[in-house]
């Protein structure tokens, strides 16, 4: 079995739908241990654009990480993603950041996610529900947060109950 964490993000639409489908489709393929409570978060890069939320999902699977990117990049689709321009508005985001203490380089697959230690919108989330994790060659998610407590990020409900 597989520990992997899952970050959800969008601006567009109803974000919240868009996460309970994220929801069911990776409850398909294992067990969700714990999911973050869903957290109104300022824009970070990108255009001037609408405020995000944004949560985080541990999920212990058997799939290899290369399925769970087929299923993400599904879902998002199914949710309406229409890619434009970097960092842009979205329906719903699905980014891989850990996948067990694995250390991956591939073209179309990085983890830990290259940019995960630079957002406290993943970081607080991922404090949550794992607070002693360690991110592979970065750290202690609990010292990441230290460089970012300036970005602007409000834990606004539970997660919807689904269980
Ligand atoms: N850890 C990862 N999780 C999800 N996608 C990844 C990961 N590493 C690389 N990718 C690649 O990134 C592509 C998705 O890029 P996308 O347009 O969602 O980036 P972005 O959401 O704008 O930026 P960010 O990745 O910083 O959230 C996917 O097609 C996938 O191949
Ligand atoms: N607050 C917040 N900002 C972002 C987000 C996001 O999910 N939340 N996703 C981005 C592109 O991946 C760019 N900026």
């Amino acid at each position: 079995m597989h520990n992997v964490f899952l970050a959800l993000g969008g601006n567009q639409g109803d974000p919240l739908q868009c996460f309970m489908l994220a929801h069911e489709t990776f409850s398909q393929m294992g067990t969700i241990k714990r999911c973050s409570g869903i957290y109104q978060t300022a824009p970070q890069g990108g255009p001037p654009q609408p405020d995000y939320l944004n949560a985080v999902l541990w999920l212990e699977t058997s799939w290899s990480c290369e399925e769970i990117l087929m299923r993400a990049l599904q879902t998002e689709h199914r949710c309406g993603r229409v890619r434009s321009e970097r960092f842009g508005p979205r329906t719903l985001d699905i980014d891989i950041l850990l996948y067990d203490d694995a250390i991956i380089e591939r073209e179309n697959l990085i983890i830990p996610h290259p940019r995960l230690h630079l957002r406290r919108f993943v970081l607080e989330p991922l404090q949550e529900i794992a607070p002693n994790l360690v991110i592979p060659a970065k750290g202690p998610v609990q010292s990441l947060l230290q460089h970012v407590i300036t970005q602007r990020v409000i834990r606004v409900q539970d997660w919807p109950s689904t269980h």
